[in-house]
């Protein structure tokens, strides 16, 4: 089931729109989301995750609406969302955070335990689970923060970017994982970075200036770069020839 944006309308300031009657629905599989800063794309996903309220329009995931009172906590249990920030709650350890954020989602709080020991061992942090997680280095913090949007088992996971200062290795690890996890759950993923796209997605979504500029498979993607574009420079291309840049 796609979330579906219905001709929604954002603001932060008034007379500045950011996104202006918008009418789009996210892909489903593992999709990238791509778009020069200041696109939309963070504001987009954050209405997505509920976490901001269009001033009008609707967002929603079949029934469910993400503003809709007695539809909340059930939209926000079918919604994962990982925020560009990711914040260590003080005092609590890793699997604790995990947990909390499951029981914050409307899971009981043996469910929210007992599902947390899954969400950490998905990212490679069991053996930090006991562990404060002001003490988690950025990459690791990162990793709890993609386990606190599997531990309610979202069907629907907006990440914004997730690999932002992460070394090579973890962004493997990151890799890795969103081809495990993406036969079950739906990927959104905001980045800047453009290598491997043929490896990790399925779709490619460009915004620009509050607008979807492209939307399909990676190799189409590609294709719009002119002919002759040398292999390793293709995405880099393509994008470029899609987006006009920063406002
Ligand atoms: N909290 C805020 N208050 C006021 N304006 C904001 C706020 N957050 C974002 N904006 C503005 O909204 C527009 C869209 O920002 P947004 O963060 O959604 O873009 P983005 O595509 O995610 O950018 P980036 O790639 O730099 O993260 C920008 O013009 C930005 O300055």
């Amino acid at each position: 089931m796609p979330l579906h944006y219905m001709d929604c309308s954002f603001a932060y300031r008034a007379g500045t729109p950011v996104l202006d009657s918008l009418t789009t629905d996210l892909p489903q599989g593992c999709t990238v989301l791509l778009g020069p800063n200041g696109a939309g794309k963070s504001t987009l996903l954050s209405l997505g995750a509920s976490c901001l309220a269009p001033a009008s329009g609707r967002i929603t995931l079949g029934r469910l609406d993400s503003v809709r009172r007695r539809d909340r906590r059930a939209f926000r249990q079918k919604v994962g969302w990982l925020p560009q920030e990711v914040k260590a709650i003080p005092a609590l350890t890793v699997r604790e955070q995990a947990a909390y954020v499951g029981w914050l989602k409307g899971l009981s709080k043996r469910d929210a335990w007992d599902r947390s020991a899954t969400a950490l061992e998905q990212v490679r942090l069991t053996e930090l689970g006991g562990r404060k997680s002001h003490e988690l280095s950025g990459g690791q913090l990162r990793r709890l923060g993609i386990a606190q949007t599997l531990v309610h088992q979202a069907e629907i996971v907006l990440l914004d970017e997730p690999t932002a200062g992460l070394d090579p290795v973890q962004r493997g690890v990151f890799r890795d994982l969103l081809a495990e996890l993406s036969d079950s759950v739906h990927f959104i993923v905001s980045t800047h970075q453009t290598e491997d796209l043929a490896d990790i997605y399925d779709t490619v979504l460009v915004f620009d200036r509050g607008r979807p500029v492209f939307r399909g498979p990676v190799s189409d993607f590609f294709a719009t770069a002119p002919a002759g574009t040398p292999y390793e420079r293709r995405a880099e291309s393509a994008y470029r020839g899609l987006v006009r840049g920063e406002i």
